[in-house]
Protein backbone atom coordinates (compact mmCIF):
# COMPACT_ATOMS: atom_id res chain seq x y z
CA UNK A 1 0.00 0.00 0.00
CA UNK A 2 1.73 3.48 -0.86
CA UNK A 3 1.73 6.04 1.86
CA UNK A 4 -0.29 9.23 1.35
CA UNK A 5 1.45 12.16 1.00
CA UNK A 6 1.43 14.91 3.74
CA UNK A 7 -0.96 18.24 2.94
CA UNK A 8 -0.54 21.18 5.58
CA UNK A 9 -3.08 23.61 5.69
CA UNK A 10 -2.88 26.51 8.01
CA UNK A 11 -5.59 28.99 9.14
CA UNK A 12 -5.39 32.27 10.09
CA UNK A 13 -7.73 31.85 12.93
CA UNK A 14 -7.67 29.35 16.47
CA UNK A 15 -11.59 29.66 16.51
CA UNK A 16 -12.40 25.77 17.10
CA UNK A 17 -15.50 26.10 15.04
CA UNK A 18 -13.53 27.42 12.07
CA UNK A 19 -11.10 24.68 12.39
CA UNK A 20 -13.14 22.25 12.43
CA UNK A 21 -14.86 23.40 9.16
CA UNK A 22 -12.09 23.12 7.52
CA UNK A 23 -11.07 19.62 8.61
CA UNK A 24 -14.87 18.57 7.77
CA UNK A 25 -14.33 20.11 4.31
CA UNK A 26 -10.89 18.77 3.70
CA UNK A 27 -11.28 15.43 4.24
CA UNK A 28 -13.69 15.46 2.01
CA UNK A 29 -12.13 17.13 -0.86
CA UNK A 30 -8.29 15.72 -0.35
CA UNK A 31 -8.91 12.33 0.19
CA UNK A 32 -5.52 11.24 -1.38
CA UNK A 33 -3.39 13.17 1.03
CA UNK A 34 -2.84 12.50 5.10
CA UNK A 35 -4.38 15.81 6.15
CA UNK A 36 -2.52 18.21 9.15
CA UNK A 37 -4.78 21.71 9.77
CA UNK A 38 -3.51 23.81 12.39
CA UNK A 39 -5.01 27.23 13.35
CA UNK A 40 -2.52 29.98 13.96
CA UNK A 41 -3.53 33.45 15.32
CA UNK A 42 -3.36 35.92 12.05
CA UNK A 43 -4.53 39.73 12.12
CA UNK A 44 -6.90 40.26 9.84
CA UNK A 45 -6.21 44.02 9.63
CA UNK A 46 -9.60 45.35 9.54
CA UNK A 47 -12.23 46.00 12.36
CA UNK A 48 -13.43 43.20 14.45
CA UNK A 49 -16.86 43.72 13.00
CA UNK A 50 -16.52 44.14 9.03
CA UNK A 51 -19.62 45.65 7.65
CA UNK A 52 -19.40 45.17 4.06
CA UNK A 53 -18.54 42.45 1.45
CA UNK A 54 -15.06 44.11 0.55
CA UNK A 55 -14.27 44.47 3.95
CA UNK A 56 -14.71 40.89 5.58
CA UNK A 57 -12.78 39.71 2.26
CA UNK A 58 -10.07 42.23 3.02
CA UNK A 59 -9.46 40.11 6.10
CA UNK A 60 -10.07 36.63 5.03
CA UNK A 61 -7.36 37.44 2.57
CA UNK A 62 -5.27 39.67 5.07
CA UNK A 63 -5.50 36.53 7.55
CA UNK A 64 -4.23 34.03 4.55
CA UNK A 65 -1.38 36.15 3.56
CA UNK A 66 0.01 36.69 7.52
CA UNK A 67 -0.40 32.60 7.45
CA UNK A 68 1.67 32.46 4.29
CA UNK A 69 4.63 34.63 5.79
CA UNK A 70 4.67 32.74 8.88
CA UNK A 71 4.66 29.13 7.08
CA UNK A 72 6.01 29.29 4.12
CA UNK A 73 6.33 25.43 3.94
CA UNK A 74 2.43 25.26 4.00
CA UNK A 75 0.52 23.84 0.86
CA UNK A 76 -2.09 25.71 1.67
CA UNK A 77 -2.74 29.18 4.11
CA UNK A 78 -6.34 30.06 4.77
CA UNK A 79 -8.36 33.10 6.14
CA UNK A 80 -12.03 32.97 6.95
CA UNK A 81 -13.70 36.15 8.18
CA UNK A 82 -17.32 36.63 9.09
CA UNK A 83 -18.85 39.58 8.20
CA UNK A 84 -21.83 41.88 7.38
CA UNK A 85 -23.09 41.82 3.50
CA UNK A 86 -25.43 44.89 2.93
CA UNK A 87 -27.54 44.92 -0.45
CA UNK A 88 -29.85 48.22 -0.81
CA UNK A 89 -32.03 48.33 2.64
CA UNK A 90 -31.02 44.15 3.70
CA UNK A 91 -28.65 42.74 6.05
CA UNK A 92 -27.06 39.51 5.50
CA UNK A 93 -24.26 38.05 7.72
CA UNK A 94 -22.02 35.44 5.72
CA UNK A 95 -18.51 34.00 6.15
CA UNK A 96 -15.87 34.66 3.24
CA UNK A 97 -13.02 32.37 2.49
CA UNK A 98 -9.63 32.56 1.07
CA UNK A 99 -7.14 30.04 -0.15
CA UNK A 100 -3.44 30.68 -1.02
CA UNK A 101 -1.59 27.78 -2.35
CA UNK A 102 2.60 28.03 -1.62
CA UNK A 103 2.82 29.55 -4.93
CA UNK A 104 0.51 32.53 -4.35
CA UNK A 105 -2.54 31.32 -6.55
CA UNK A 106 -5.43 32.39 -4.74
CA UNK A 107 -8.97 30.55 -4.20
CA UNK A 108 -11.81 32.66 -3.09
CA UNK A 109 -15.57 31.59 -1.35
CA UNK A 110 -18.39 32.27 0.47
CA UNK A 111 -20.87 30.87 2.93
CA UNK A 112 -24.57 30.99 2.73
CA UNK A 113 -26.11 33.99 4.24
CA UNK A 114 -28.81 34.71 6.74
CA UNK A 115 -30.68 37.85 7.35
CA UNK A 116 -29.82 39.99 10.14
CA UNK A 117 -32.76 41.22 12.40
CA UNK A 118 -33.47 44.75 12.70
CA UNK A 119 -32.62 44.14 16.82
CA UNK A 120 -29.48 42.78 16.10
CA UNK A 121 -28.31 45.41 13.40
CA UNK A 122 -29.12 48.16 16.05
CA UNK A 123 -26.95 47.03 18.67
CA UNK A 124 -24.49 46.55 15.95
CA UNK A 125 -24.51 50.01 15.06
CA UNK A 126 -23.95 50.84 18.57
CA UNK A 127 -20.67 49.01 18.39
CA UNK A 128 -21.04 45.55 19.86
CA UNK A 129 -19.74 42.91 18.06
CA UNK A 130 -22.07 40.02 16.82
CA UNK A 131 -20.55 37.57 18.90
CA UNK A 132 -21.41 39.62 22.17
CA UNK A 133 -25.27 40.21 21.01
CA UNK A 134 -25.72 36.29 20.33
CA UNK A 135 -24.02 35.20 24.04
CA UNK A 136 -26.43 38.20 25.37
CA UNK A 137 -29.58 36.59 23.63
CA UNK A 138 -29.28 33.14 23.72
CA UNK A 139 -28.02 33.12 26.95
CA UNK A 140 -24.45 30.54 25.96
CA UNK A 141 -21.20 31.42 26.30
CA UNK A 142 -18.65 32.00 23.01
CA UNK A 143 -21.50 31.07 20.86
CA UNK A 144 -18.99 32.37 18.03
CA UNK A 145 -16.89 29.18 18.95
CA UNK A 146 -19.69 26.75 18.89
CA UNK A 147 -22.90 26.66 17.19
CA UNK A 148 -22.52 30.59 15.75
CA UNK A 149 -25.63 32.96 15.22
CA UNK A 150 -26.18 30.57 12.28
CA UNK A 151 -26.81 28.00 14.72
CA UNK A 152 -29.11 29.91 16.93
CA UNK A 153 -30.96 30.95 13.76
CA UNK A 154 -31.47 27.76 12.58
CA UNK A 155 -32.31 25.71 15.53
CA UNK A 156 -28.48 24.15 14.58
CA UNK A 157 -29.75 23.04 11.21
CA UNK A 158 -27.14 24.76 9.79
CA UNK A 159 -24.23 25.75 12.20
CA UNK A 160 -21.19 28.22 11.84
CA UNK A 161 -19.17 25.36 11.09
CA UNK A 162 -21.22 23.76 8.68
CA UNK A 163 -22.21 27.15 6.64
CA UNK A 164 -18.33 27.47 6.62
CA UNK A 165 -17.78 23.70 4.74
CA UNK A 166 -20.20 25.72 1.60
CA UNK A 167 -17.05 28.41 1.19
CA UNK A 168 -14.20 26.01 2.36
CA UNK A 169 -15.26 23.63 -0.56
CA UNK A 170 -15.83 26.09 -3.43
CA UNK A 171 -12.58 28.41 -2.26
CA UNK A 172 -10.43 24.92 -3.08
CA UNK A 173 -12.08 24.45 -6.04
CA UNK A 174 -9.58 25.66 -8.08
CA UNK A 175 -7.17 23.47 -6.79
CA UNK A 176 -9.13 20.33 -7.36
CA UNK A 177 -11.07 20.44 -9.81
CA UNK A 178 -9.93 20.43 -14.03
CA UNK A 179 -8.06 22.74 -14.79
CA UNK A 180 -9.94 23.01 -17.94
CA UNK A 181 -12.11 25.72 -16.02
CA UNK A 182 -9.57 28.29 -14.85
CA UNK A 183 -6.20 28.16 -17.29
O1 LIG B 1 -10.94 34.14 16.27
P1 LIG B 1 -11.45 34.65 14.97
O2 LIG B 1 -10.97 33.89 13.78
O3 LIG B 1 -11.30 36.15 14.81
O4 LIG B 1 -13.00 34.31 15.01
P2 LIG B 1 -14.29 35.21 15.23
O5 LIG B 1 -15.38 34.31 15.69
O6 LIG B 1 -13.97 36.40 16.08
O7 LIG B 1 -14.77 35.55 13.79
P3 LIG B 1 -14.56 36.68 12.71
O8 LIG B 1 -13.48 37.62 13.12
O9 LIG B 1 -14.44 35.97 11.43
O10 LIG B 1 -15.98 37.37 12.69
C1 LIG B 1 -16.18 38.75 12.82
C2 LIG B 1 -17.14 39.03 13.94
O11 LIG B 1 -18.41 38.53 13.61
C3 LIG B 1 -18.93 37.78 14.67
N1 LIG B 1 -19.47 36.54 14.11
C4 LIG B 1 -19.36 36.14 12.84
N2 LIG B 1 -20.05 35.01 12.63
C5 LIG B 1 -20.62 34.70 13.80
C6 LIG B 1 -21.47 33.66 14.25
O12 LIG B 1 -21.90 32.69 13.43
N3 LIG B 1 -21.83 33.66 15.52
C7 LIG B 1 -21.44 34.63 16.37
N4 LIG B 1 -20.65 35.64 16.01
C8 LIG B 1 -20.25 35.68 14.76
C9 LIG B 1 -17.92 37.69 15.75
O13 LIG B 1 -18.43 38.47 16.81
C10 LIG B 1 -16.69 38.35 15.20
O14 LIG B 1 -16.23 39.33 16.06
Amino acid sequence: MTEKKHLLVVLGSTNPSKILSVKNSLEKIMKNYSLEVIGVKAPSGVRDQPMSDEETLKGAENRAKSVLAQYPHADFAMGIEGGISKIGDVFLENGFVVVLSKNGEKGIGTSGSYQLSSKILNKINEGTELGDIVDELSGEESVKTKQGAMGLLTKNLITRDKAYETGIIFAFSKFYSDSVYWH
